[in-house]
């Protein structure tokens, strides 16, 4: 059952972790056959006329890893170390997360190897747009739906959603989620990942009869999922004794008020009408500087791992004190780390449940636009509530009656349910 090899790559460290639950759940061939590989991969050359007159090309890619359940979904991500293993992973763990909290979707993720942060507004637009055009053949309502990933925010979806209505030549708000509300977004949908990911803390933290007040949390990363689950964790009660980001960490032992960091980040954004905060979290004043990993280190309660992929793996996994970790980047512990945790007795918190209130939102965007509804934002935080709570709840006691790791647990959910889509579909379907 256990793996023996260090994968030296994210797509077979998925798939391994794939074959282990199919093997558990002693699942039809198949099923297995279906979810080794990707449905469709899509690579493109996104041109950019820049400010200075040339032209640049940036390779993109958009993948539809299985639809059996529904239209692909899953963001987009700019980022100068994007490739396309990445995102061919990335729709994988968005095929079995949709399952796990009982979406009708599949999964599907897009990215573009670009450092956006080095273009200009109006740069950065003509790229988003550049890059729907390229892919608008495979996108639709029905089809392949995108939404925000790492450095892809609400403007930047919304330079996207005006793109797809250009080339369909009328309004369809339902292709792409996570719009500003202005262009029929979803009031929540900004604050949802973080949201989630609380409410997926409170479950643990209740089985554990801890309270908010006497856990540290440190946090990776201080962008759209890190800044709102801390913002929240802190209102809830939860101590932030440290944050991140790509610059450095900063802690304090008596606690951090996330929204007064923000507030310092981001004054020059604001000033400047930036896309992007170019500020640290390290203008912070009054409080003790860290190098940037080591917040990793920290002798605390909850580890909590908001930025990218494969932070905790073999050759640190031993340095980490925390009592518990909560994935709420995707994939952000590697499979050889994820055991060693599991020996060492410390519960990891999967991606593939902790970070689900993004997509669940966006489903509820996506619904909105399909009947011209709109719903309060107290609606939805309450429907967000409702469904990561109840999905949530069934992977920890599935995790407690099967004696598996949670994230065992919660694959097996994803994988039970795709497993019965793909039977139930026939013997000669189609993938498409
Ligand atoms: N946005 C969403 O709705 C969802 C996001 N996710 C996942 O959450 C993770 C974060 O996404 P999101 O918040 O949207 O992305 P953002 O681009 O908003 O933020 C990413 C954050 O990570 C920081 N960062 C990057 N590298 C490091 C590093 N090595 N150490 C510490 N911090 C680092 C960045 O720093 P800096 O500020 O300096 O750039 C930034 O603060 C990703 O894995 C994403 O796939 C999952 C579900 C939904
Ligand atoms: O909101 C969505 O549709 C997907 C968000 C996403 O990319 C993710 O959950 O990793």
């Amino acid at each position: 059952m256990s793996r023996q090899k260090d994968h030296a790559n994210l797509f077979d460290d998925a798939r391994s972790r794939l074959e282990e639950v199919c093997e558990a759940l002693e699942v039809h061939d198949d099923v297995r056959e279906r979810l080794m590989q990707p449905s469709l991969s899509l690579q493109v050359s996104v041109s950019v006329r820049m400010d200075d007159g040339s032209l640049r090309v940036f390779p993109g890619w958009r993948v539809q890893y299985d639809t059996t359940l529904g239209p692909a979904k899953g963001g987009i991500r700019f980022h100068p170390d994007v490739n396309q293993e990445e995102v061919t992973t990335l729709s994988f763990w968005m095929a079995v997360k949709c399952a796990v909290v009982d979406l009708p979707y599949g999964g599907g993720k897009g990215g573009v190897k670009v450092d956006p942060k080095r273009l200009s507004r109006l740069e950065l637009e003509r790229l988003a747009r550049g890059y729907i055009r390229a892919v608008a053949d495979i996108m639709g309502p029905d089809r392949d739906i995108p939404a925000p990933d790492v450095n892809t925010n609400a403007t930047v979806i919304g330079w996207m959603a005006d793109e797809y209505d250009h080339l369909a030549r009328r309004k369809v708000p339902a292709a792409i989620t996570g719009k500003p509300t202005a262009l029929r977004g979803s009031y929540g949908r900004v604050a949802a990942t973080g949201r989630g990911a609380l409410h997926v803390l409170d479950l643990w933290a209740e089985q554990e009869q801890r309270k908010p007040e006497d856990t540290t949390v440190a946090i990776q990363g201080f962008g759209n999922a890190a800044y709102h689950f801390a913002r929240l964790a802190h209102e809830r009660g939860y101590r932030i004794v440290a944050l991140s980001d790509s610059k450095g960490a900063i802690r304090s032992e008596n606690g951090l008020d996330p929204d007064a960091i923000m507030e310092r980040k981001t004054q020059n954004q604001r000033l400047h009408d930036l896309v992007y905060c170019d500020e640290s979290v390290c203008i912070a004043e009054d409080v003790e500087h860290l190098d940037r990993d080591d917040l990793l280190a920290l002798d605390v309660d909850v580890l909590a791992l908001a930025a990218l992929e494969n932070q905790i793996h073999a050759n640190n996994v031993d340095q980490v004190q925390a009592r518990a970790l909560l994935e709420i980047a995707n994939g952000p512990v590697s499979s050889q780390a994820d055991e060693r945790l599991n020996e060492r007795g410390v519960p990891v918190l999967p991606d593939v449940l902790v970070n689900t209130g993004g997509v669940i939102v966006s489903y509820y965007e996506w619904m909105q636009n399909l009947t011209g509804e709109r719903w309060s934002e107290e609606t939805i935080n309450e429907r967000l509530k409702e469904q990561i709570v109840r999905e949530g709840r069934r992977v920890l006691e599935r995790a407690e009656r099967e004696d598996i790791s949670y994230r065992q647990a919660a694959y097996r959910q994803g994988i039970e349910r795709i497993a019965e889509g793909i039977l139930e579909r026939g013997n000669c379907q189609d993938t498409e």
